[in-house]
């Protein structure tokens, strides 16, 4: 797909910028929620409680995504629900999302009007829409998300909250993206369900404010890795964190995919991003909701991540440029 540029009239340059935001955005459905939609100079979302959740992210070709491992579809849906991930581990819902899209004028327009439908087929899956964006000519593909969100009248939970005696919480799945990036960094295509949780996640996303509305003192997605997260979690709030192995699922298909590449699963499960799962923590036990798994606590020790009680002696998970 990325490496065979089209020639001729279906070329994003042939068609031009304003042909080619006509095409994926005239007769896209909106929710009511959107106010109004593309084709302004902004557009207008329904702020239901008076505040506004807002994040980014970009997803860079070569550095998040290849168009050789993954359709345009997925890029366009992961690149959406790393954003609609931030807002859940606000204990948010989405509300909106906004998008921008750069990449060469050889770029097959079909690549682009798919890019972005996954986008918006992922917004749909959380009811919001693509309400507006932004093209634009680059050398490599880059794709830059913003979703706002609503906190029903909650306060956000922050990553500052912890405190000693917390128990730490995982919802969603840990291990899988890392494991299909392995798969297709040695050039295998299968097995399919870990290759695709690395094409494209799928956070648990009304986890967030079920947390929320449980009592959660602090939460984060895990984008970098688990350990990682948690020392954003425990340098923020200013705790120590155990993170008891014992506790961590290690699904047999990792097991099995760890096998045949000669890789420690656990190292995925505990390092491993892009899956999104929410990590959180609860002041108790039965403060946990459904689908929730306590992994860990919150100690008085030094400020940092510990793995049974020890220092994690590997990188702790994903950092650019290092
Ligand atoms: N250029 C920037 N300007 C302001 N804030 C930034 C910038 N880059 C990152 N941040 C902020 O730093 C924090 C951590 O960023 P990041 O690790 O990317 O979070 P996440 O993993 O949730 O996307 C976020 O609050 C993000 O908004
Ligand atoms: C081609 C390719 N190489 C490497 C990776 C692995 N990878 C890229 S970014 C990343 C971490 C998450 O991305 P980041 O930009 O840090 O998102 P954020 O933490 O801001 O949500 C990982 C594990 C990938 N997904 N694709
Ligand atoms: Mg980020
Ligand atoms: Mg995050
Ligand atoms: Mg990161």
């Amino acid at each position: 797909m990325g490496d065979s540029p089209a020639s001729g009239a279906d070329t994003v340059a042939a068609i031009g910028e304003f042909g080619l935001i006509r095409r994926v955005t005239e007769g896209t459905p909106q929710p009511s929620t959107t106010l109004l939609g593309p084709g302004d100079d902004a557009a207008v979302v329904a702020a239901p409680d008076g505040r506004v959740v807002v994040t980014t992210d970009a997803l860079v070709e070569g550095v998040h995504f290849r168009l050789d491992w993954s359709t345009p579809t997925q890029v366009g849906r992961k690149a959406v629900a790393v954003n609609l991930a931030d807002i859940a581990a606000m204990g948010a819902v989405p509300t909106s999302v906004v998008v921008a899209l750069a990449c060469p004028g050889d770029t097959p327009a079909a690549v682009v009007t798919e890019l972005l439908e996954g986008m918006a087929a992922e917004a749909r899956r959380v009811h919001v829409g693509v309400v507006g964006g932004d093209m634009v000519r680059a050398d490599n593909m880059v794709v830059s998300v913003t979703a706002l969100g609503d906190l029903g009248g909650r306060p956000p939970v922050t990553r500052s909250g912890a405190s000693p005696g917390d128990i730490v919480a995982v919802c969603g799945r840990l291990g899988w993206a890392a494991a299909g990036l392995a798969v297709l960094g040695r050039g295998f295509r299968s097995p399919v369900s870990v290759v695709n949780a690395q094409r494209c996640p799928d956070p648990p996303y009304a986890a967030g404010p079920a947390a929320a509305l449980a009592g959660a003192t602090s939460m984060i997605d895990v984008s970098d890795g688990l350990l990682a997260d948690l020392g954003h979690l425990a340098e923020s709030s200013g705790v120590g964190i155990d993170v008891q192995t014992d506790r961590l699922t290690v699904a047999e298909r990792l097991v099995d995919v760890g096998a045949a590449l000669g890789a420690d699963p656990m190292h995925w499960v505990l390092t491993g991003g892009e899956d999104h799962a929410l990590a959180a923590t609860f002041r108790s036990l039965s403060d946990l909701p459904e689908g929730w798994c306590p992994i860990g606590s919150v100690v008085t020790s030094e400020v940092g991540v510990t793995v049974d009680g020890l220092p994690y002696e590997r990188e702790a998970g994903w950092q650019h440029w290092t």
